[in-house]
C-alpha cells in the first residue's frame, strides 16, 4: 500500500515548495496537480479559445499529456488565471480525476508513496491519505512571494495586481461547486506566514513522522 502525503491550500502558500522537499526526503513520487489544470488552461489559451468555454476546456483536459507540458509557459500570471476557471468545471476535473487517484496507489518507478498538491487532494482525489496538510499564509505574505518569483521569471506586474489576482483566484477556488478548496476535517494546519521554507518542512516532518510511527 502506497502512503500517501495530501498537501492543500491557496495560491503560493509554498505547498509545492514543501511537497517537492517531503517527497525527496522520504523516497517518494510528487505530483503537483495545479500543473495539471495550468496546462488544460493554458492549452485552451493556445488554441485560442476562452478559458471559460467549457466544451474547449473539457476537449483539452482529454487530449493532455503529462509529458508534454510546458513548465515554463504554464507559470505565468495568465495560465494561473486560466487554470482556476478551468477548474471550476466539474466535467474537467472528472476527466483528471483517475490519472491523479492512480498516482497515489501506484506512484511510478515504485516508490513506496506519494505527495500529491493542490486544492481538492485531501478532500477528494485521496480522502484516504495517510497525512494531510492545509497550508496557508496571509494573502500579503503569499502574493509577496509570487510577485518575488514572477519579478524573477522576467514578468513587469506589480505586486499590488499579483495580491488583486490571489484575492479573486482564492475567491474562485474556494467558492465553486465542484470541489472547492476546504480544509479537510482531519487535516493539520500549517500557517507558513512567519515559518521559513525549513521551519514548515521541519513542522511537516514531525508530523508524518508521528503518522508512520
Ligand atoms: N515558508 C516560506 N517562506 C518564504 N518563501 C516561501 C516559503 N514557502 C515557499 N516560498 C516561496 O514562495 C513561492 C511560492 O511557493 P510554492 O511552493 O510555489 O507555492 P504553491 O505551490 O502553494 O503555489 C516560491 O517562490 C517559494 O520559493
Ligand atoms: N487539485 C487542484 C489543483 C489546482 N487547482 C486549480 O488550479 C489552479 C492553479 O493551481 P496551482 O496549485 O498551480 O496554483 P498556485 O498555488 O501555484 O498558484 C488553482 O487556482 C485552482 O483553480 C484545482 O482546482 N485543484
Amino acid at each position: 500500500m502506497s502512503f500517501v502525503v495530501a498537501i492543500d491550500g491557496p495560491a503560493a502558500s509554498g505547498k509545492g515548495t514543501l511537497a517537492r522537499r517531503l517527497a525527496r526526503h522520504y523516497g517518494f513520487a510528487y505530483l503537483d496537480t495545479g500543473s495539471l489544470y495550468r496546462a488544460v488552461g493554458q492549452a485552451v489559451r493556445d488554441a485560442g479559445s476562452d478559458p471559460a468555454d467549457e466544451t474547449a476546456a473539457l476537449a483539452a483536459a482529454r487530449a493532455l499529456d503529462i509529458n508534454r507540458i510546458n513548465e515554463k509557459a504554464i507559470r505565468t500570471r495568465e495560465a494561473g488565471e486560466a487554470a482556476s476557471l478551468v477548474a471550476v468545471m466539474a466535467p474537467v476535473r472528472a476527466a483528471i480525476l483517475d490519472f491523479q487517484r492512480d498516482f497515489a496507489a501506484n506512484p511510478p518507478g515504485g516508490q513506496k508513496g506519494a505527495v500529491l498538491d493542490g486544492r481538492d487532494i485531501g478532500t477528494v482525489v485521496c480522502p484516504d491519505a495517510n497525512v494531510k496538510l492545509f497550508v496557508t499564509a496571509s494573502p500579503e505574505v503569499r502574493a509577496h512571494r509570487r510577485w518575488l518569483e514572477l519579478k524573477g521569471s522576467g514578468s513587469a506586474v506589480s505586486e499590488a495586481q499579483v495580491l488583486e489576482d490571489t484575492r479573486e483566484r482564492d475567491a474562485r477556488d474556494a467558492g465553486r461547486a465542484a470541489s472547492p478548496m476546504k480544509q479537510a476535517a482531519d487535516a493539520h494546519l500549517l500557517d507558513t506566514t512567519n515559518l521559513s521554507i525549513e521551519a514548515a518542512f521541519g513542522e511537516a516532518v514531525r508530523i508524518i513522522d508521528k503518522s508512520m510511527s
